[in-house]
């Protein structure tokens, strides 16, 4: 890329993804205008917290005692009240697994653009899209990230290629699913809601699951560009991994707080429907990835949710308790299609559904 290219807009620009712009083997020596989303001035401002974010301990939730199982009931309970937000130890998704996964989701950016390529562009609703930043069709600046979004469960689907993606992607989701399954159930519980209850009010045998592959190469502005601006997740849960490269910052208490997870855990977050069953008692957190200058990072998110037909309104016990209902509801279709075919900002789905207090 010539020098100069830096300065095209949006419009003239050649390369389609960030991966093309990185293999196209030219250093860009300053970021192309249409990256560049944020002001230093203004983003360089926002405070940041060194805060150590809540621990899981997965192990004790499944296999502790009584007593054990009651008090991370009560820690997770605290963790989606406080922050929206923890990191899971001690899990039983093998490290291996773990491995194989992120391996598998380099093979798949590694893939020539014409064979990605024809995952693009489609419905939002499609079940497989590869694509750069979030939706271009919309988006004033782009962001300095590609993806694959795959919807894995009810029904599993998988690219074609690399080989071997289907089988430890198939894998990997099943796992992390039950694993999301046992934790929401918990989280339940610690709402002080019958267990029993939840499988029917989100339809949890046919949740709604997707898995979101996000690529950031380096980059070279990375204070004026974003991976993934502000937002909050649409589902219940979202479990997240990294390949040991930080760049998500979460929100907690107005401020920014830079996570770095301990080596094979994972990181999980309330997402806007726990926020619409729970009455607003667990909100969905706000977060961000950030780039970096010299290093690739590949994120892999699962995302839990109801089933795509289920209008998941705040849980009745709740509302009784509180006297009030602060939530209407939104077929869950609809509200990830609303989501994903508007520029990404922070909660915009769920506050059109807040009720005034
Ligand atoms: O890459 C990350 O750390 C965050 C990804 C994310 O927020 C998302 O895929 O919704
Ligand atoms: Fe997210």
């Amino acid at each position: 890329m010539a020098a100069h290219e830096a300065l095209l807009p949006l419009s003239k620009l050649k390369y389609s993804t960030i991966k093309e712009i990185s293999d196209s083997g030219v250093v860009l020596s300053s970021l192309p205008s249409c990256y560049a989303c944020r002001d230093p001035d203004i983003n360089g401002s926002t405070e940041i917290l060194e805060e150590e974010v809540p621990i899981i301990d997965f192990s004790l939730l499944v296999g502790g005692t009584a007593k054990q199982r009651a008090q991370v009931i009560q820690d997770l309970g605290k963790a989606c009240r406080d922050w929206g937000f923890f990191m899971v130890v001690n899990h039983d998704v093998p490290k291996r697994l773990m491995e194989t996964m992120l391996d598998a989701c380099k093979g798949f950016f590694n893939m020539r653009e014409e064979e990605k390529q024809e995952y693009n562009g489609k419905h939002v609703l499609d079940p497989i899209r590869h694509g750069t930043s979030f939706n271009t069709s919309v988006e004033k600046f782009r962001y300095w990230r590609d993806y694959l979004k795959v919807f894995v469960h009810p029904h599993f689907h998988s690219p074609a290629k690399p080989s071997g993606f289907r089988e430890i992607s198939l894998e990997y989701v099943t796992r992390t699913r039950e694993m999301a399954k046992e934790l929401l159930k918990a989280i339940w519980e610690s709402l002080e809601l019958k267990p029993d209850d939840m499988e029917e009010t989100l339809d949890l045998n046919s949740c709604f699951q997707i898995l979101i592959v996000n690529l950031y190469p380096p980059c070279p502005e990375p204070e004026l560009a974003l991976g993934i601006p502000p937002h909050s997740d649409h589902g219940l849960l979202t479990i997240l991994s990294e390949n040991g490269v930080n760049g998500l910052k979460v929100e907690h208490n107005g401020k920014w707080v830079h996570v770095k997870p301990a080596p094979n855990s994972f990181l999980v977050n309330t997402g806007d429907h726990m926020e619409i069953v729970s009455n607003g008692k667990y909100k969905s957190v706000v977060h961000q990835a950030e780039v970096n200058a010299s290093s690739t990072r590949i994120s892999i998110a699962t995302a839990l949710g109801p089933s795509l037909d289920t209008v998941v309104v705040p849980e009745p016990q709740l509302v009784k308790h509180e006297h009030q209902l602060a939530y209407n509801g939104m077929k869950y279709r609809d509200f990830i299609e609303h989501q994903q075919a508007n520029p990404l900002m922070d909660k915009s789905v769920l506050d059109l559904l807040k009720l005034q207090k």
